[in-house]
């Protein structure tokens, strides 16, 4: 199946209250449908006669060695999509070598996600996200579940000071989650009674101090997610971030925000190869992948087409996204004269509404 095609199978198999909340964007879903365009605004020119009959596409980030270049970013409630949730995604993702990030958000409790991940490949990468919390105390134990359960990177999310307002969800009155299904990385921590999407706390007040804070929490590496402007990637540097990954939420957060692939450039430029920086938002083809690598991303993150993949078909559907996304990703490569992901520089793209 094509991945619209699974889209088209998972919004047949869905509650339309789920699929709205995973469909959806923030106010007019102007920035959701920014992420779509920005791509569609991008070509490139392709290098000739210096290509090889096979390609390392491996990425090394830290938190994961020799991964794919496409990873699963962090999408909350898994098993509100199918019944096997986290399980399904962690098994598909490790058995095509891309790294998985879970996190406070998910239905089933890292440790289960990890075994998971084990089950379809020896040494997996999970990485755990979590959201600044305005407690101390519950960062911590949140770091602790993640360390103890073997996650190989931590990922802060720095976009959500507030819950973006989702008019979808507004419309639908969606604000819990079914019986059955909840935030079990949420249980039993201070104040924080898992059961609905506001019980996972945001924290206004957050700042760079309480990021450095939890840095200082762990050997981890402790990625960064939600960063748009080149000053906050100096920023995150600055402050210890092993990574920065460029992203507008999918459009979910601020409505207002620009395309992230827009913002990747200066990011990279900003970040001046201190630390790699990930891209995700409207990654639908391969071609985009070549397009976030060349511009200067290590790797690229994608959310609803693996959701898709998940309630179409659980792990299996997992699996078809992530090996459609990395075949034609290859096969561009190919196209492109390159034998690794290095071979593709931002001289190879044009931007302008002539690109299609
Ligand atoms: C249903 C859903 C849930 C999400 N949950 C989280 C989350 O808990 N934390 C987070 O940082 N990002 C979350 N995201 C954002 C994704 O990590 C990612 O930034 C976004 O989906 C990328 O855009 P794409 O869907 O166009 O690939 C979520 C996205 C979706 C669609
Ligand atoms: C508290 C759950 C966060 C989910 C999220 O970030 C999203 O729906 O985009």
């Amino acid at each position: 199946m094509t991945l619209g095609e699974l889209h088209d199978a998972a919004r047949a198999a869905l509650d339309p209250v789920h699929y709205d909340y995973v469909a959806g964007g923030a106010g007019e879903e102007r920035a959701l449908a920014a992420n779509g365009r920005a791509f569609d605004r991008y070509a490139l020119l392709p290098r000739v006669l210096r290509g090889a009959a096979r390609r390392d596409t491996a990425v090394d980030l830290p938190g994961a060695r020799r991964a794919a270049p496409v990873m699963v970013a962090p999408t909350a409630f898994h098993r509100l999509l199918h019944p096997d949730g986290e399980r399904a995604t962690a098994r598909a993702a490790a058995a095509e070598g891309a790294v998985l990030v879970t996190g406070v958000a998910a239905t089933t409790a890292v440790p289960a996600v990890v075994a998971a991940a084990r089950e379809a490949a020896p040494d997996p990468a999970v990485w755990f996200l979590l959201y600044p919390h305005p407690r101390r105390e519950v960062t911590e134990a949140l770091v602790r579940r993640a360390e103890e359960a073997g996650c190989s990177a931590l990922v802060v999310t720095a976009d959500s000071p507030r819950f973006g307002r989702r008019t979808r969800d507004l419309r639908n009155g969606f604000d819990d989650l079914p019986p059955g299904c909840a935030a079990e990385n949420m249980r039993d921590l201070p104040g924080a009674p898992p059961g609905a999407l506001t019980d996972i706390p945001m924290h206004p007040a957050a700042s760079w101090r309480d990021f450095a804070e939890t840095v200082g929490m762990t050997s981890l590496p402790v990625w960064i997610k939600g960063v748009l402007h080149p000053a906050d990637a100096r920023l995150a540097v600055e402050h210890g971030a092993a990574g920065v990954i460029v992203s507008n939420h999918g459009g979910r957060q601020c409505d207002t925000a620009a395309a992230s692939v827009d913002c990747l450039p200066a990011v990279v430029d900003a970040v001046a190869g201190a630390v790699p920086v990930v891209l995700d938002g409207g990654v639908r083809r391969g071609g985009d992948v070549a397009v976030a690598l060349a511009l200067g991303a290590a790797a690229v993150g994608v959310g609803r087409p693996v959701l898709w993949g998940l309630a179409a078909k659980g792990a299996a559907g997992v699996r078809e996204v992530l090996r459609t996304l990395l075949d034609e990703y290859d096969h561009t490569l190919a196209l492109c004269g390159g034998r690794r992901n290095a071979d593709l520089s931002a001289d190879m793209v044009v931007r302008g509404d002539a690109a299609w």
